[in-house]
């Protein structure tokens, strides 16, 4: 069966090149020329999806839906789960490089890029972005909710969606496609090809490239091909 890993366009936030995260910003113009184009590229390649999984945030949602409609599959059942969810930036969300580097110091953010489990410094719970006052979030347990996350905690509570629920839809025997973000398409990689802690830090997910695993009864990798 089929595992197909797709990151989300280009949105308005990263063409300014701030950190993002939780912060629910739209695809741009290009961002949705690629959400359409990578459908294109799935429908040449003929795979029929039974089901898709995708984040609560909007870039990611609109890319499947775009892929998806390019395909004219948008018929098949659609999972959204916040643990698809982008990495938390918490306060560092909204800033770019410049800002970054004069509020906390080049040495600082030296530190954080090559990290994996140090966390940026946390939203106030009370900040008009906090998710704790969003309303995709309400019905979850408030200490559930993030408010800035490690590379290595985006992984932990990504990892556990994959492997009781889209593991199984694998196992069934469902072709499966994933839309959502760089980090939390990197916890699905990490496990499909055994990444290490310190190598996973380096892999990068280009945007609105399908990346197209054949798997066996046991996930192991027969083929993988990026369209
Ligand atoms: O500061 C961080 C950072 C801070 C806290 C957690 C994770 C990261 C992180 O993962 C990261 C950073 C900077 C840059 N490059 S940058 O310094 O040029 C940069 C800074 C701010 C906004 C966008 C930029 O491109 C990266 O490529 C990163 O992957």
């Amino acid at each position: 069966m089929k595992l197909v890993l797709l990151r989300h366009g280009q949105s308005e936030w990263n063409k300014l090149n701030l950190f993002t995260g939780w912060k629910d910003v739209d695809l741009s113009e290009k961002g949705v020329e690629e959400a359409k184009s990578a459908g294109r590229k799935l429908k040449e390649a003929g795979i029929e999806f039974d089901i898709a999984y995708t984040s609560y945030l909007k870039r990611a949602i609109k890319t499947l839906n775009i892929a998806l409609e390019e395909m004219d599959s948008l018929y098949i059942e659609t999972v959204k789960t916040w643990r698809l969810n982008e990495r938390h930036y918490g306060a560092l969300q909204g800033l770019n490089k410049k800002e970054t580097a004069e509020k906390y110091g080049d040495e600082q953010v030296h530190i954080w890029r090559r990290s994996f489990d140090i966390a940026p410094p946390l939203m106030d719970k009370d900040d008009e972005n906090s998710a704790h006052r969003d309303k995709k979030y309400r019905d979850f347990p408030q200490d559930v909710i993030p408010d800035g996350e490690s590379l290595k905690l985006t992984l932990e509570r990504t990892l556990p969606f994959f492997m009781d629920e889209i593991g199984p839809s694998l196992i069934a025997g469902k072709n499966v496609l994933v839309a959502a973000h760089g980090n939390s398409l990197r916890s699905i990689t990490k496990y499909i090809e055994n990444i290490s802690d310190e190598e996973i830090t380096s892999v990068e997910i280009a945007t609105g490239e399908p990346i197209v695993y054949t798997l066996d009864e046991n996930l192991k990798i027969i083929k993988k091909e990026i369209l």
